[in-house]
């Protein structure tokens, strides 16, 4: 696959490095989440497809949802889509060979073996999409079998999309890293993880970036027929006329307490791996 949104073999390091440049690209991811997360919510949570062995699969032993995860992973693989360096398999066992010739992207990052996908999973299946999935005021929609394919299929596009953003936290942190080497050579060495990140944090644009996604989340998640983006009664659960498609105040959670600390997380780990055979080791 070729590049996903900004690192086309094109790209040069010097952009893919530009702190607003960066910036630029996670406001943009912010979209393409949120716009996948209102695909997702229109089905109910369907715990079963999250349950190893409730769905019975031919010659597996993965949830159901694992299962179209992976076998899509495995699809992609041979479509490149792993080679680029903003993408971050889920089942690295399911890896192939790409059928197309390798892509030169430009080194911009400094070898890791960062992945946080299994803890964004984890939080996704047991947080996130209970939070997504509710409609507030509303009884919990049971199960529908009927839909275990659309929600697990969604899903794909949910977790790929929320891989991508808080593992753009590499080129974040790389871009922090050459800007103040000095600051983070001696925190790297002394494995000090909570000053690495103070280092990194930006509390005025994290207030920014949850500020965008609630107006975002209110704008995208109403429906035009209806005028029901505020006023009394208007809140996450929409009007008697109109449902929300999705509830602003799940999606501010989400990113307050998963994407921007998991994102964080990314940056401390990659710059615990950053000096790893330079002059600094
Ligand atoms: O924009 C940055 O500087 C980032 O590090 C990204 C991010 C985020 O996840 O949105 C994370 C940490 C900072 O405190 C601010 C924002």
């Amino acid at each position: 696959m070729e590049s996903t949104i900004d690192f086309p073999p094109s790209a040069t390091p010097a952009l893919s490095l530009s702190l607003p440049h960066i910036r630029h690209q996670l406001i943009r991811l912010e979209d393409t989440v949120l716009f996948h997360l209102i695909e997702r919510a229109q089905f109910p949570l369907n715990a079963s497809i999250y349950t190893p062995g409730r769905i019975p699969l031919p010659g597996s032993t993965l949830s159901f949802s694992d299962w179209v995860l992976r076998s899509q992973e495995e699809l992609q693989s041979k479509i490149r889509r792993f080679q680029s360096p903003d993408e971050h398999p889920f089942f690295p066992d399911a890896m192939q060979p790409p059928i197309l010739p390798a892509l030169l992207y430009p080194q911009v990052l400094w070898p890791n073996t960062v992945n946080l996908n299994p803890e964004l999973k984890q939080r996704y299946i047991t947080s996130v999409l209970p939070g997504v999935c509710a409609q507030t005021g509303r009884p919990e929609r049971p199960e529908a079998q009927e839909n275990y394919g659309s929600a697990a299929s969604a899903d794909v596009l949910c977790l790929q999309s929320l891989s991508r953003r808080i593992h753009y936290g590499k080129f974040v942190a790389e871009s922090k890293f050459a800007q103040h080497p000095e600051t983070f050579v001696p925190l790297i060495k002394a494995a000090d993880r909570q000053g690495i990140d103070e280092a990194i944090t930006d509390a005025a644009v994290e207030k920014k970036v949850l500020e965008r996604l609630r107006l975002k989340a209110e704008m995208y998640g109403a429906d035009p027929n209806f005028s029901n983006m505020g006023g009394p009664g208007n809140g996450n659960g929409g009007t008697e006329q109109g449902v929300r498609k999705i509830s602003g105040e799940a999606v501010v959670a989400m990113y307050r307490d998963h994407v921007i600390p998991l994102t964080k997380t990314v940056e401390v780990e990659y710059l615990m791996q950053r000096l790893r055979g330079t002059e600094w080791e």
